[in-house]
């Protein structure tokens, strides 16, 4: 059974004079186990699905199983079941880490005894070990975020949702975030649905990307699938020897697509993989005598799939320096 099923899920608001259509019918599936990545410009509509999906909006219309449950029938068991981690953590910071996460884990009813055992359990597999009596102002910023998953996974989440996840982090803090949710994927099967405005995060860190733009998903991929969509590889071969000649050559070989000379060097655009495409090419040069001198692949950008699908470029913002 999918962890998250969703079917026309859609949701409208009432501005001054007009009626905003900000998701418009959402089908997609999530399967246990999956990370998979939101992603969309400003104003697509991640921020209503998510908020849909998480019981804080009811749907216009549509409907959604979640972690077993229907959204709006059994929205109890599906807050139950999920796990939220918002942008920014609410508190006011003066509390401290341990403190935080046993009141986070009695706020789920948890008795006293095991609320201590959850907390003292995430302190370690988050790395917080040292902290627990740390006011959670004085955090750096990687120490802070990971505190955020701590407090979204106290009731054992089947399903978590991360809202852009590793915003302001260094880049170092970024990466050990995203081991902490592969470790939660391959250790307890959780299931991840993140939003985030960095490509590499969800080149990296994600199993399958969708894309919305205007309310709508534009895309339902792996990051290989989407890349693979946009094209082939290019590749680029500097020659030492007839450059005219070794295009002309190399133009009779399949699955070449665009072909440009500059000097001595050559673009080719492939149909394929560049790896698969590379040996056969530099035996044809190298059987009409004329040497490579370097080669270049270079693979579509998630950037690219995203300018081709929206025809926008996704904002990206600049990661703060570390703290
Ligand atoms: N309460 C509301 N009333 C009216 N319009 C709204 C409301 N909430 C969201 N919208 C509109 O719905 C559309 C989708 O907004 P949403 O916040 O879901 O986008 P987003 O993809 O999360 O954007 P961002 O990346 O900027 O956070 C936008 O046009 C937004 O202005």
């Amino acid at each position: 059974m999918p962890m998250i099923e969703a079917d026309g899920l859609a949701r409208t608001f009432q501005a001054a004079h007009a009626t905003v259509d900000a998701v418009r019918g959402l089908s997609f599936q999530v399967a246990t186990g999956e990370i998979v990545g939101f992603l969309g410009p400003n104003g697509a509509g991640k921020t209503t699905t998510l908020r849909m999906l998480t019981t804080l909006l009811r749907p216009t219309s549509g409907r959604a199983v979640v972690a077993g449950h229907d959204l709006v029938r059994g929205a109890a068991q599906v807050r139950r079941n999920t796990g939220y981690v918002a942008q920014s953590g609410g508190t006011d910071g003066t509390s401290l880490v341990l403190e935080e996460l046993v009141l986070q884990a009695r706020l789920y009813r948890f008795s006293r005894a095991e609320a201590t055992r959850r907390a003292g359990l995430l302190v370690r597999q988050l790395d917080l070990t040292g902290l627990e009596r740390r006011q959670i102002r004085t955090l750096s910023g990687g120490q802070r975020r990971r505190l955020d998953l701590a407090l979204g996974l106290v009731h054992e989440p089947r399903l978590l949702f991360l809202d852009e996840p590793t915003v302001g982090l260094d880049p170092q803090s970024r990466a050990n975030l995203w081991d902490h949710v592969r470790r939660l994927r391959d250790d307890l099967a959780t299931t991840v649905f993140l939003t985030t405005h960095y490509l590499d995060e969800a080149d990296a860190l994600c199993d399958r990307l969708l894309v919305i733009d205007d309310g709508r998903i534009v895309a339902d991929g792996s990051p290989e699938e989407l890349k693979r969509r946009v094209g082939g590889d290019v590749v680029t071969v500097s020659v030492d020897g007839d450059a005219e000649r070794a295009a002309k050559l190399l133009a009779a070989e399949p699955g070449i697509g665009d072909l440009t000379v500059t000097g001595r060097t050559l673009r080719l655009a492939l149909d394929t993989a560049g790896e698969q495409a590379l040996l056969p090419l530099l035996r044809v040069l190298d059987a009409a005598g004329i040497a490579a001198l370097s080669v270049q692949i270079s693979r579509p950008t998630l950037d690219d799939v995203f300018l081709g699908l929206t025809g926008r470029s996704l904002r990206e913002p600049t990661p703060d320096a570390p703290r």
